[in-house]
């Protein structure tokens, strides 16, 4: 029995790290050449009869749950027949039994969960899901903020883990200076500045056979580590130095970080008991968000201090936290907005940037020719970047959507339906958790020619070397889509970017041990020592 609870807190996990995002509710109706109310009141009363007439949700095929287990027992490694350690596992298998809906039910106390793998059902989900999007979050997250620190959060948590109005005053807050692409572009120069701090110690790593060592992992989570320090608190955080203190503020917040991507997971998905009484690793989660809570402070209370004094940093564009903290005027805003964005965009973009790296040394030709492009639109190595010559590296960005296509690194997404939906002709009932698994849907035939090929030109235009074929729009949504899609992703972008075209540009990436599997450990990334051969080019 406790077994089966700990396999449910998988199921929670699980269904808590997929993602999703989406505006554009404008859905279009046809043309009609009178009242627009009247065609939409049609369409509305046509959509309520479609779903009258639907199947009911009890015919939606899936595993049956047997009693008292339910269907918790199919997470059991080796007596069922999906192990918990491969969630991507799971979403296929769901899809080869039983086809493009499945329901995951008898979960034991918490809602189905329905998988969807038809691409244009995606689509429609997506596009009605109204205006306050509901994404199953973190459980200990939430906790965190509306209970344990409730004093400070108060009616503003933020975004993660937050839901209704809550989460939709609070993201028209922040939204719009974070997705400016005046305040993206200012961060270009601080960035690259990182990642070149970042090759010279990788050059400093290397080994006597130009190898970089088994924990590289380690090295790039501290970049992204420090390039989101930059972002969010205006600061350089330090964690590139080497020899680091124990008890220096990098290495506590590098410990921190850490101890956030491995531990929640064991949090999460063992018995819960830190949602009855504080047991040591609840105790421990707790002292280390307080960590960063006050980490967040320390630095926008110096940032505002700064704005006080009138010294900006710099004389152009504002900073990300100067804009929050003008339009605002309430420093807490800025500080939980920080905390939101350091909280999801260490691991998802150090883990992107393990699966984009392990892919480009295991296809030298295609490595070659982001090499070549590079060399094209950078003739001299030390030419600072900028946004138009990014905007030239049309076969890097491809290749990168073709990682997340083939290898989605979040391995899907998510919603707790708001209302009783129509998919693929069954009436969902409100409450349930749909699941779109990109890393099944990016990977069908149906959706996506030749599919198990990889190849980035299939994101190209003609005109720059790309090849016709079907991609459906829907198919793989590395950032979501939508109100609630990624709120990170124009940095991500960038980030990833400047990353690949320094390292490209000037070393060649090399790998010779044994291939890599991809495994879920909290993303979906290569599991094992990423000993990367670097080469001066
Ligand atoms: C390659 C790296 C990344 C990937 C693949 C990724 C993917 C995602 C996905 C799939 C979602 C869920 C969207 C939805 O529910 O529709 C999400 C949400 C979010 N991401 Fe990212 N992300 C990345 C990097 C980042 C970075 C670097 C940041 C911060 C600078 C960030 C900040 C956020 C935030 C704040 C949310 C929550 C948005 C909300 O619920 O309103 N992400 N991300």
């Amino acid at each position: 029995m406790k077994s089966a609870k700990s396999v449910n807190r998988v199921c929670e996990f699980l269904s808590s790290r997929v993602s999703a995002s989406g505006p554009v509710w404008s859905i279009q109706i046809g043309s009609y050449s009178t009242c627009p109310h009247a065609a939409n009141a049609l369409s509305a009363e046509s959509a309520m009869e479609e779903l009258s007439n639907a199947l009911p949700y009890s015919a939606v095929p899936g595993p049956k749950p047997i009693p008292i287990l339910g269907n918790a027992w199919r997470l059991f490694p080796v007596i069922g027949h999906y192990a918990i350690s491969d969630v991507a596992k799971i979403s296929y298998q769901l899809y080869e039994e039983y086809g493009r809906i499945a329901k995951l039910g008898g979960l034991m106390g918490r809602p189905d969960l329905l998988f969807v793998y038809d691409a244009d059902e995606i689509e429609k989900c997506y596009r009605n899901e109204g205006v306050t999007p509901f994404r199953p979050s973190m459980p200990s997250l939430v906790k965190y903020k509306s209970v344990v620190r409730k004093d400070f959060f108060g009616e503003l948590p933020g975004v993660v883990g937050v839901h209704g109005e809550q989460w939709r005053e609070f993201r028209s807050r922040v939204q719009k200076p974070i997705l400016q692409l005046s305040t993206v572009r200012r961060y270009l120069a601080p960035l690259e500045e990182v990642t070149e701090d970042f090759l010279e110690r990788c050059q400093q790593l290397l080994d006597e056979n130009s190898e970089l060592p088994d924990d590289f992992d380690n090295e790039i989570h501290k970049w992204s580590l420090e390039c989101i320090g930059r972002v969010a608190l205006d600061t350089r955080l330090g964690c590139l130095e080497p020899n680091l203190a124990p008890d220096s503020e990098p290495q506590q917040i590098i410990d921190a970080a850490k101890y956030a991507l491995r531990n929640v997971a064991t949090l999460e998905l063992k018995a819960p008991y830190w949602r009855y009484f504080p047991t040591p690793l609840w105790t421990r989660y707790v002292n280390n968000m307080n960590f960063f809570v006050d980490v967040c402070m320390k630095y926008i209370g110096a940032a505002t201090q700064r704005m006080k004094s009138g010294s900006r940093t710099t004389n152009g564009e504002p900073s990300l936290l100067e804009k929050v903290i003008t339009s605002e005027k309430n420093e807490k805003i800025a500080t939980i907005m920080a905390l939101d964005l350091i909280l999801v965009g260490i691991d998802t973009i150090s883990m992107a940037v393990c699966s984009i790296l392990y892919q480009l040394a295991t296809r030298p030709e295609l490595q070659h020719k982001v090499h070549e492009e590079l060399v094209r639109v950078l003739p001299d190595p030390k030419t600072p970047l900028t946004i138009p010559l990014l905007d030239q590296m049309h076969y890097l960005r491809a290749f990168i959507k073709e990682v997340f296509r083939t290898y989605s690194t979040v391995i899907g997404n998510g919603r707790t339906l708001q209302e009783d939906t129509l998919i693929c002709g069954y009436r969902i009932p409100k409450g349930i958790q749909v699941v779109f698994p990109t890393i099944v849907t990016g990977n069908m035939e149906e959706y996506v020619t030749d599919a198990a090929t990889f190849r980035p030109e299939r994101w190209l235009k003609p005109n720059q070397g790309g090849v016709e074929g079907k991609l459906h729009p829907f198919a793989s949504l590395p950032y979501g889509y939508g109100a609630r899609m990624c709120l990170g992703r124009r940095f991500a972008d960038l980030e990833m970017q400047i990353l690949l075209a320094k390292l490209l540009r000037n070393y060649k990436l090399e790998f010779h041990h044994e291939p890599l599997k991809y495994a879920v450990t909290f993303m979906y990334a290569p599991d094992g020592p990423l000993k990367f051969k670097m080469l001066k080019i």
